[in-house]
């Protein structure tokens, strides 16, 4: 039996994860890519007019590597975080980490977890979310809620650590990248999405929508369970098709070819079961980059909802706070238009000893405030792991 090799092993010594820290990593099934360096930052601005500073950037600067790596905010009017890094290594195939550098500390004594907004605020956001959405079922079909949990340690917060302790479910997209410093400290968005907003390669485009969750179960018949009841159930499947619909509505003027083969699958990672749809399509119009095809398809129901501007400005009232880089977009793009840009769910603002994890739910008539608050207890559990927690400890189970 062939053991997969760790990261380490088939890096060059000077680049050796994860004492030589890249600025950036982006871990998938296939390749992890690593950058290292920042030897220019792509000036800031909204969504709308990314691709445009991006074609700029690698007009007027042809040297270095043909990469764009970076952030999209959620809010569409908030300014983007892309660097030109230095270095980049793309190093295919499937590899481990190794074993983590640095600690967390959370021991109780040094450490604090505060619930923003507190679970009783989120469930009642929830059902006032609710009650909007069956006031006007015609003009709102569906928002998502999210909520969040600040976690401070007692040491500066091993980045590196998080990822390789991230890294160990192979389902998901480990990523770890910088964030526009606050007061001097640096800051990153470091998480593990399972869910692909859109991939461009060559003519051919991809998207991976998820939306229609249950948490996994550590018996094997109890787990088949819950997967079979979410592929059943009614209310997960209207929440999953909006976002279908829309990805498809936005994608087919674009292509020669759309469609989605295999239907709704289930994807699972080592915590959650979702509903998933594979989208592939072919493009008109080589000359529709990545960027644009994310800008048009950002934000998706599966983290805004359904209208797009309606469950917006409901989002924005009942939440309270501002997303940053939550439910945004974390990948890159090159100069030929092809990228790959994940959904940055399954996340957290990391700074200094301050954590900020963030998780949504999907919210349509049949959901509940109990149900949406358990899912996002859920969904923190891999993030929360990796910090070496248990949502039991903290309260969230
Ligand atoms: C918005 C999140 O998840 C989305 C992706 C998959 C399933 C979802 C759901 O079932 O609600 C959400 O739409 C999140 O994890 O913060």
């Amino acid at each position: 039996m062939v053991h997969p090799s760790t990261l380490n092993d088939v890096l060059p010594e000077d680049r050796v994860f994860p004492a030589n820290r890249p600025s950036y990593v982006l871990r998938s099934g296939d390749e992890t890519l690593l950058a290292y360096g920042v030897a220019r930052e792509l000036p800031g601005g909204a969504i709308a007019d990314l691709a445009g500073r991006v074609r700029r950037h690698f007009e007027e600067n042809p040297a270095g590597p043909d990469i764009l790596v970076g952030a999209i905010p959620y809010a569409r009017e908030a300014s983007t975080h892309l660097l030109h890094p230095e270095k980049v290594l793309r190093v295919m195939g499937r590899h481990e980490f190794a074993a983590p550098a640095g600690h967390i500390e959370t021991h109780a004594h040094g450490m604090q977890v505060t619930a923003d907004p507190s679970p009783d605020a989120f469930s009642a956001a929830v059902a006032r979310g609710l009650a909007r959405l069956c006031e006007a079922p015609d003009s709102l079909r569906k928002i998502v809620l999210s909520r969040s949990l600040r976690i401070t340690v007692g040491n500066d917060i091993a980045v590196p650590a998080l990822i390789a302790r991230l890294a160990a479910d192979d389902a998901v997209v480990t990523f770890a990248t910088p964030l526009p410093p606050r007061d001097g400290t640096p800051r990153f968005l470091v998480g593990a999405t399972p869910e692909l907003l859109v991939e461009r390669r060559g003519s051919r485009v991809f998207s991976h929508p998820l939306a229609g969750s249950a948490r996994r179960r550590p018996d094997p018949a109890g787990d088949r369970e819950a997967a079979d009841t979410l592929l059943r159930s009614e209310k997960d499947r209207r929440e999953h098709a909006l976002v279908v619909e829309q990805i498809m509505d936005v994608l087919s003027p674009l292509c020669t070819e759309l469609a989605a083969p295999e239907g709704v699958t289930l994807k699972a990672t080592r915590s959650m079961w979702h509903l998933g749809t594979r989208i592939k399509g072919v493009l008109k119009d080589i000359g529709t980059s990545s960027i644009e095809l994310a800008a048009l398809l950002h934000p998706t129901p599966a983290v805004c909802g359904m209208p797009r501007r309606e469950a917006d400005a409901v989002i924005r009232d009942l939440e309270g706070y501002d997303r940053g880089f939550y439910a945004g977009a974390v990948g890159w793009c090159d100069s030929s238009g092809d990228g790959r840009w994940y959904v940055s769910i399954r996340c957290a603002e990391i700074e200094g000893r301050h954590a900020r994890l963030y998780a949504g739910a999907g919210i349509v008539p049949g959901s509940t405030p109990e149900g949406e608050l358990a899912e996002t207890a859920h969904k923190f559990s891999a993030m929360l792991e990796a910090f070496g927690l248990s949502a039991a400890q903290i309260g969230e189970a």
